[in-house]
């Protein structure tokens, strides 16, 4: 019973990636952001994300809400190094905590094999994934990836 109050209580904590790839190697206004679109709900858009299970790391839950939506596993992915955002907002009246890491499709051209829980995906440049993820947060998040990509070319 305890442990029940306990989980009621406690804010909600989810982990995935921003991935992206690249159709050419330059210029780097060609990187693309993969993004789901949720089949439930006001059917949202958001990269692939989940739930941390009890028990489970933040990157191991990253990586298997990203196999388990998206089909791409962590051998299809470049990691990127020091990129990790913490976004926090509200759900329902809870507090939820969702961490992105960023990682690169090692094959541009690999297919994304959805689960029932998305009912439509898109790779779109940062203009349309900033559009489609309408939550300021998430936009200003996929902005400094890509400033963070930018830079990451220049040196
Ligand atoms: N039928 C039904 N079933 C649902 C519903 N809801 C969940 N299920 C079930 O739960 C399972 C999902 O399990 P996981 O995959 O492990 O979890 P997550 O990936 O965490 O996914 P969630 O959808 O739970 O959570 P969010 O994406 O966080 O969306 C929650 C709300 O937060 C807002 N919001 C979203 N993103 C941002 C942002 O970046 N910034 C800001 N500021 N706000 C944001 C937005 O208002 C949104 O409505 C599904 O299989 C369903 O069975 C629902 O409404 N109807």
């Amino acid at each position: 019973m305890c442990s029940t109050v306990q989980t009621d209580v406690m804010a909600l904590r989810a982990c995935g990636f921003i991935i992206f790839r690249r159709l050419t190697q330059a210029p780097p206004d060609s990187i693309e952001y993969l993004l789901l679109q949720t089949s439930y709900g006001e059917h949202h858009w958001t990269p692939p994300k989940g739930h941390v299970d009890p028990g489970e790391d933040d990157l191991t839950t990253a990586l298997r809400e990203t196999r388990e939506e998206a089909g791409l596993g962590e051998e299809h992915l470049c990691i990127v190094k020091n990129f990790l955002k913490e976004l926090h907002y509200q759900v329902h009246g809870k507090d939820k905590t969702v961490l992105y890491w960023l990682a690169e499709l090692r094959d541009p051209a690999m297919s994304v094999t959805l689960s029932e829980e998305h009912q439509d995906y898109r790779w779109a440049r940062l203009d349309e994934a900033c559009t489609l993820a309408r939550y300021q947060d998430l936009q200003e998040t996929l902005r400094d990836a890509q400033h963070y990509l930018e830079a990451s070319e220049k040196q």
